[in-house]
């Protein structure tokens, strides 16, 4: 049987920098010979890009936005993230649960307890561990203080619903990855945003090399132009 891949989930409110990081550490672990699912949520398949294309763009309560953000992620998992890590792939998923505990959750202040139970209904069940509950190996948390990130997204492109939001909603969205992070410290690490690009590469990759995922050879000669 193949050994399970390695599920690297990329989260930080938006702006924090993740996407710009998530290409060049493809690139890594495909110099080392490892095939990659670069994917993203919500999306990642047809059926949730719709659905990601709704939530970006519509207005909901956010009982009706927590249900579609769970339906496209049981579709990914369904889809692509299940059978990759099946295949022994190494995904990385550009924001996975902990977004929504942190901006349905934390941001627009919907019930925890229900986003835990939805959380265990659509993440079990799963064909290659049904009775586990899906998780990331490792969560990269790109922590940026709001100012900062939405100074970096003023100057990159028009915003979406989530990004039209105000300054006290990406604060709590902050504190809501702090307390993820907080509550499951063996799964997160804590990147230091605000850095230079390359010193953000460093401090993402140190944390690779030391769990034994990554070169440091690889790790040196990579990171984003
Ligand atoms: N360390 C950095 N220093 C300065 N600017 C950065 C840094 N990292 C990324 N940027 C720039 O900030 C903007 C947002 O970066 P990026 O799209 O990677 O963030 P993101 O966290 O993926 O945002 P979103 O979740 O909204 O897609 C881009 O214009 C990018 O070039
Ligand atoms: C997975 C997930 C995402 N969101 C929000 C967070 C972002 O504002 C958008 C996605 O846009 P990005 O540019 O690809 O980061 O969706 C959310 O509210 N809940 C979630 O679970």
């Amino acid at each position: 049987m193949a050994t399970r891949g390695l599920f690297i989930s990329f989260e930080g409110i938006d702006g924090a920098g993740k996407s710009s990081h998530i290409e060049p550490l493809a690139d890594a672990f495909r110099a080392q010979g490892r095939t990659v699912a670069r994917t993203r949520e919500p999306g990642g398949t047809e059926l949730a890009e719709s659905l990601r294309e709704l939530l970006l763009n519509r207005t909901m309560d956010a009982l009706t936005e927590a249900l579609l953000v769970f339906a496209a992620r049981r579709d990914h998992i369904c889809q692509v993230i299940a059978p990759a890590l099946a295949r022994g792939e190494v995904v990385l998923c550009d924001r996975f649960t902990d977004a929504t505990f942190a901006y349905q959750g934390a941001g627009r202040g919907f019930s925890l307890e229900t986003l835990s139970l939805l959380e265990r209904m659509v993440q079990t069940g799963i064909a290659v561990e049904p009775d586990l509950m899906l998780e990331p190996d490792l969560t990269l948390w790109f922590d940026v203080a709001p100012a900062v990130a939405a100074e970096r997204l003023a100057l990159a492109r028009a915003p979406d619903r989530f990004e039209a939001q105000d300054a006290a909603f990406f604060e709590r969205v902050a504190q809501g990855y702090a307390a993820r992070a907080q509550a499951a410290p063996e799964r997160f690490v804590r990147i230091d945003g605000a850095q230079s690009r390359h010193a953000v590469w460093q401090q993402l990759t140190n944390a690779l090399v030391r769990r034994g995922w990554l070169a440091i050879m690889v790790a040196a000669n990579g990171g984003p132009k």
